[in-house]
């Protein structure tokens, strides 16, 4: 039965007039109706206690557990059970605790008193519960805001145990930079004593580098600033396994022998040998390498980057090994002279760099063929030439008009101005040599050094010479042209031995202008320079006579030299 159907009856039974009534039926339906009213006062349960509820105060933990809907079925009603229970409790209307049986007027009005009451309790109940909702609503909001709080606070916490690390590591960060700032000041006063060492390091090297340099020029002096060297080439067929006539003592490398067998003119003995003895600064055998011919020549080349202006000239008869000293082949160990040199002076300039030299070097490459000069870095046309003139500046150094002075920077650079020079290099078929050069051609590489924090600067020549053939006429089977080849190329080696006889002897003039060779190296044939010669020699039996003149020529060029080395003993 519905709580609806409960409640409309209650007013019926409060109106019914109960006079018109019998005792018997009132107390048979009394009973039935408050049976009903019983039966709606089931849905008050569960109750847990008879006592009238009190409105909510503070909320208690008790309602904050209770689920909602629970607490509403509490304040609702109580059980039957516990309506029984209320009954016994419920306060009676005055007068009616011991109502007479008949008195069934007063028992309904009791009943309908309790019912106000259990009514009045019901409201005080859902609205306790109403209090109770609102309460819980509120306890779960402030729920959400103290979780909202707590979330944030952890954020918070969090934030500053993270900052609290940061600061732990700026600390231990801040007293590693001190320890670092103590490392660089110590860094630093070790720098500046470094730097002070240094300075003071360099100052010795600058003056070991002097001392050096005038040492090494004393030596240089000391083993004659005109020197000769004597090279033997390898027989260049099998046809001869030996080469009997030219004799080299193995316990000495500045002797060589040539043994001339000739027949006897008293008649009993059959031949007689001749030697020709002659003794130079070194002699090269025919096993000699390129290497080890530089070896000799490498001290000479340093001296050129030292200030000295310093020439190498290689003299010979055709096809005696001229150019393979001077230029030699492509492989490594076929380098001739010229490229090593230009290695050398490259490496050692590198080198001084370090000490505070900064070098230019400028290369020309120029041929005198028939007294005239080419240039043989040329790359113009060829019915363009210029012509090239000798002349001497206001400094008393001297220049070439129209010539090609290129500035160059590396090893590199100069080997391909060789190769240049090389296709434009005149050659001429002879009887002697079918590559045969018939003009000396002349490298010469202008070296300027400076070494700005010392104030200090050099400048010097280095000049390279492979000169012409030197063979007599009859020999080549010259004719016309090759005449006149040969008179210009024999008067100019005839002149670059008068001018270095002059050189030796200290004369007064030296007759340099005598010819273009000796004009245009001038500047490399006296003074402060060094001079090399190598006197070429073909091993062939043939070029006996040839060799003869050659190691004469140079033995008159060496007998100066002791000359001049005696001198400086003095
Ligand atoms: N030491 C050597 N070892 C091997 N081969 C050599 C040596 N010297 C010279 N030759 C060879 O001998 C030949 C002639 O040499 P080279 O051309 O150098 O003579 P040259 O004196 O310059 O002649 P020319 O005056 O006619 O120019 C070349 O084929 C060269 O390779």
């Amino acid at each position: 039965m519905s709580k609806e159907n409960t409640s409309s009856r209650l007013p019926v039974m409060s109106k019914r007039p109960l006079s018109s009534t019998t005792d018997g039926e009132l107390q048979q339906s009394a009973p039935k109706k408050i049976r009903k009213v019983e039966t709606g006062h089931q849905r008050l349960k569960p109750s847990t206690s008879v006592a009238p509820p009190k409105r909510p105060g503070p909320v208690r933990v008790t309602n904050k557990l209770l689920p909602p809907a629970r607490a509403a079925t509490v304040a609702a009603a109580p059980s039957r059970g516990d309506a029984k229970k209320l009954s016994a409790h419920a306060p009676v209307a005055k007068g009616a605790s011991k109502r007479p049986g008949w008195d069934l007027k007063g028992k309904v009005t009791d009943l309908e008193n309790k019912i106000q009451n259990y009514q009045s309790r019901l409201k005080s109940s859902n609205q306790e519960n109403e209090d109770l909702k609102t309460s819980n609503a509120e306890v779960q909001k402030n729920k959400a805001q103290a979780q909202e709080e707590t979330k944030h606070l952890k954020q918070c916490l969090g934030a500053l145990e993270a900052k609290l690390t940061n600061l732990g590591q700026v600390s231990i960060q801040t007293s590693a930079l001190a320890h670092c700032q103590d490392s660089l000041r110590v860094c630093q006063d070790m720098v500046k004593s470094l730097q002070e060492l240094v300075a003071r390091q360099q100052d010795e090297l600058h003056c070991g580098e002097m001392e050096r340099r005038k040492l090494h020029n004393t030596i240089q002096e000391l083993k004659g600033n005109i020197r000769v060297f004597c090279r033997v080439r390898p027989l260049l067929s099998n046809r001869e396994a030996t080469i009997p006539h030219i004799q080299l003592p193995a316990h000495d490398n500045k002797a060589i022998t040539l043994a001339k067998i000739e027949e006897s003119h008293v008649g009993r003995a059959a031949e007689t040998q001749k030697n020709y003895i002659f003794s130079f600064d070194r002699v090269f055998g025919p096993h000699s390498t390129q290497s080890e011919v530089f070896e000799e020549i490498s001290l000479l080349v340093q001296s050129a980057l030292d200030g000295y202006n310093v020439s190498c000239f290689a003299y010979g008869q055709t096809g005696s090994g001229k150019t393979f000293t001077m230029e030699g082949g492509v492989m490594e160990d076929m380098r001739g002279v010229i490229p090593r040199a230009v290695q050398q002076i490259f490496k050692s300039a590198d080198m001084l760099r370090e000490q505070g030299w900064q070098y230019t070097f400028t290369a020309s490459f120029v041929e005198i063929y028939n007294e005239t000069l080419r240039d043989l870095l040329y790359m113009g046309k060829p019915n363009k030439r210029s012509e090239l003139e000798i002349r001497k500046t206001t400094n008393n150094e001297v220049t070439v008009t129209n010539l090609n002075y290129q500035r160059v920077t590396t090893e590199d650079e100069v080997c391909k101005l060789i190769i240049l020079a090389n296709q434009n290099r005149s050659t001429a078929r002879t009887n002697m040599n079918d590559q045969s050069s018939r003009s000396h051609s002349i490298f010469q590489l202008d070296i300027e050094g400076e070494n700005t924090g010392r104030g200090t600067k050099c400048k010097s020549s280095l000049c390279l010479v492979d000169l012409a053939g030197s063979e007599r006429i009859q020999k080549s089977q010259s004719q016309a042209e090759r005449f006149k080849e040969m008179t210009a190329i024999n008067s100019s080696l005839t002149n670059l031995g008068i001018v270095i006889t002059a050189l030796a002897n200290k004369e007064s003039f030296v007759p340099y202008r005598n010819s273009k060779l000796t004009y245009l190296l001038q500047g490399c044939l006296g003074g402060n320079s060094k001079t090399l010669m190598f006197v070429n020699i073909s091993p062939e039996e043939e070029s006996f006579s040839e060799s003869l003149n050659s190691l004469r020529f140079a033995s008159k060029v060496n007998d100066c030299v002791i000359g001049t080395a005696t001198a400086n003993r003095k």
